[in-house]
């Protein structure tokens, strides 16, 4: 029968010496599923994405992508995915259309058209020079390469590093349309969440210590409530987190309590009033 998750991760546990990234974690992610890794700054989004990558080895725990374990992919597999890793290389000495060329030779689904569909929609010139881009408009050919990949595995980390409103949107929106039109699974991390909110279906919030905390988006949404708190009696048990910001407090509660006002809040809100803001 058809394996109908394209990552599986097992009692994943992972540390920097003293420090615990993940205890424990079991995760799968289903073909065609649009998955967010969201957590602040430093709790292992990206650890995650190299331990599946093979590039950093687990201290425990097993990890497959297509049913390969990710130590050992073959170049099959590697193939099928398209990685944007934070801090990407880039091949500076080369035009837009060397740059194109070179990377077509190693994909066999590449597809020159979707390349330069977006670099017509940024206007540049095919034969300019990638040292003469800014860093964000050279993020945007690089997301054009791995549209261009047409692979079944698209993960994005942090696709927004340097990129203008402007040119966040563009993405956003291409990326939109590509999902649309492809069997395409996509791992995504980032910290603009107003990006994702009708983007990805379900998410995982990674906090310091390992502690994961899984949901689909909409439920979040749905379940994951703000209120006004005037230090009402609440039972302790409904309390998700209490935040005061100048003698103004605001409850976070999983729970529909009657006897406070509900506040109108964003995903954003409601992911800050997750995790905490600092
Ligand atoms: N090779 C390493 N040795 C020691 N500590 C590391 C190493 N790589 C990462 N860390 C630490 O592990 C933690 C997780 O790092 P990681 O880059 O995975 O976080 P992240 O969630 O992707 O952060 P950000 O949102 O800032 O990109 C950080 O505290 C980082 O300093």
């Amino acid at each position: 029968m058809e394996n109908k998750y394209i990552i599986e991760i097992e009692n994943l546990s992972h540390s920097y010496s003293k420090k615990i990234i993940y205890k424990d974690l079991n995760l799968k992610i289903k073909k065609g599923s649009i998955f967010g890794i969201l957590g602040k700054n430093g709790v292992g989004k990206s650890t995650l994405i190299n331990i599946l990558m093979g590039y950093i080895k687990p201290k425990n725990g097993l990890c497959k992508i297509f049913n390969e374990p990710s130590h050992n992919l073959s170049v099959k597999a590697k193939k099928e995915i398209a990685l944007l890793h934070e801090g990407f290389i880039s091949y500076d000495f080369m035009s837009i259309k060397e740059y194109e060329k070179f990377f077509s030779s190693f994909y066999t689904n590449w597809d020159e058209k979707i390349f330069y569909e977006l670099i017509d929609l940024m206007g540049f010139a095919y034969e300019q020079k990638l040292s003469t881009l800014s860093f964000g408009q050279k993020s945007q050919v690089v997301l054009g390469s791995l549209f261009a990949q047409n692979a079944k595995l698209l993960i994005l980390d942090d696709y927004s590093m340097g990129l203008d409103a402007g040119y966040r949107r563009l993405f956003i929106d291409y990326l939109k349309e590509y999902i649309k039109e492809k069997e395409i699974t996509v791992l995504i991390t980032s910290h603009v969440m107003e990006d994702l909110v009708d983007l990805i279906d379900d998410f995982i919030i990674v906090q310091k210590g390992g502690e994961i905390y899984q949901n689909k988006i909409n439920n979040f949404i749905k379940e994951f409530r703000c209120y006004e708190f005037n230090n009402e009696k609440i039972e302790k048990r409904l309390i998700h987190r209490v935040e005061e910001y100048k003698n103004n407090k605001k409850l976070y509660s999983f729970y529909d309590i009657k006897n406070l006002k509900e506040l109108e809040t964003t995903f954003e809100d409601k992911f800050l009033g997750f995790v905490g803001k600092y």
